[in-house]
C-alpha cells in the first residue's frame, strides 16, 4: 500500500497534508492520532470512500480511487461500530456476502462460516442475533465477518474501543494471529496505547492532518518528542487543567 503525497481538504477545511508512506505486505500498521486528526478519512481513502484532493494511494499497485481496484484486492473493513445486521444472525450475517458473491455452495459457505466463528470461538452466537452480544463479541463477529471474505487487506478502525482490558488485549492477540496465519496485511486505526506497542509491526502518529512519525514501537517508547509523550502519557495535572484551554469564551 502506498500513500503518494495524499491531501484531502473537506471544502475550505484540510484534514489531511501531503501524507506519503509505504505499508508492506504481511505488516501491522497501528495508525494512532487525537481526535479529529485525519486517521479515519485516511483509511477511508484506502477503500474508495474517500478521494483524494491531491496525490494518491495505490494498493498493490492500482489505483485505491478505481473501483476496480476492490475487485481486484480482497480488502475488508472492520468499522468501528461493527455495521452488523441485527436482523439476521450472527451465521446469515457472515454467510451474507459469501451468498451475495456465489462464492461457493451452501456448505462451502457453511464450512468458511463456522471455521471463522471457531478461530473466534463464537460457535455458540451463531445462532444468536448481534443485539444479544455484548459489545466485544460484537467486535469479534465484525472481524470474523471479515475474515470470511478471506482478506489480503485487513482494516480496523478502533477495534477496541469500549471494550474492557482483557478483550481488548485478546483483540489484539487475534488480529496479530491473524498477520501469522493468513500473512494479511493490516492497517489498525486505534487510540489503545497496548494494542499498537504490543502488536504493530510500525506505528505512525497523526496530528492535524500530518504523519508526524512513522516508527517502531520500540522507538516510540524512546521518543523524547514532547508532542509524542504527552499524547502517548498524558499526565493528569489538576492544578493546569487541559480543558480550560477547550473554553476560551468562559468568563474569569
Ligand atoms: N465527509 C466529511 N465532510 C466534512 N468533514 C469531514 C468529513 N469526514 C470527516 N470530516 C472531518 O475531518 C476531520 C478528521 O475526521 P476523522 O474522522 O478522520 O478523525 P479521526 O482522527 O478518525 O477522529 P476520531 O479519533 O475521533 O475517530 C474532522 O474534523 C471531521 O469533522
Amino acid at each position: 500500500m502506498r500513500f503518494e503525497g495524499l491531501s484531502k481538504r473537506f471544502g475550505e477545511q484540510p484534514v489531511l497534508r501531503d501524507i506519503s508512506l509505504d505499508i508492506e505486505p504481511g505488516e501491522i500498521f497501528v495508525l494512532m492520532g487525537p481526535s479529529g486528526s485525519g486517521k479515519s478519512v485516511l483509511l477511508k481513502h484506502v477503500v474508495g470512500l474517500e478521494a483524494p484532493s491531491a496525490g494518491r494511494v495505490l494498493v498493490a499497485g492500482r489505483d485505491a480511487a478505481d473501483p476496480a481496484t476492490r475487485r481486484a484486492v480482497h480488502m475488508a473493513l472492520v468499522f468501528q461500530a461493527g455495521a452488523l445486521f441485527n436482523s439476521l444472525s450472527v451465521y446469515d450475517n457472515l454467510a451474507l456476502y459469501l451468498r451475495e458473491h456465489r462464492l461457493g455452495t451452501e456448505a462451502q459457505i457453511r464450512e468458511k462460516v463456522m471455521r471463522a466463528l471457531q478461530i473466534l470461538s463464537l460457535e455458540s452466537a451463531a445462532r444468536k442475533s448481534p443485539a444479544e452480544l455484548s459489545g466485544g463479541m460484537r467486535k469479534r463477529v465484525a472481524i470474523a465477518r471479515a475474515l470470511v471474505m478471506e482478506p489480503q487487506l485487513l482494516l480496523y478502525d478502533e477495534p477496541t474501543s469500549e471494550l474492557d482490558p482483557v478483550m481488548s488485549a485478546t483483540i489484539s492477540e487475534i488480529i496479530a494471529t491473524l498477520k501469522t496465519h493468513y500473512r494479511v496485511t493490516s492497517v489498525v486505526v486505534s487510540h489503545d496505547r497496548d494494542l499498537a506497542l504490543g502488536i504493530a509491526d510500525r506505528v505512525g502518529i497523526l496530528m492535524g492532518g500530518e504523519l508526524i512519525t512513522t516508527t517502531t514501537p520500540a522507538e516510540l517508547r524512546r521518543s523524547t518528542d514532547p508532542r509524542i509523550t504527552d499524547f502517548l502519557n498524558p499526565r493528569i495535572d489538576l492544578s493546569a487543567p487541559r480543558f480550560k484551554k477547550l473554553e476560551p469564551n468562559q468568563p474569569s
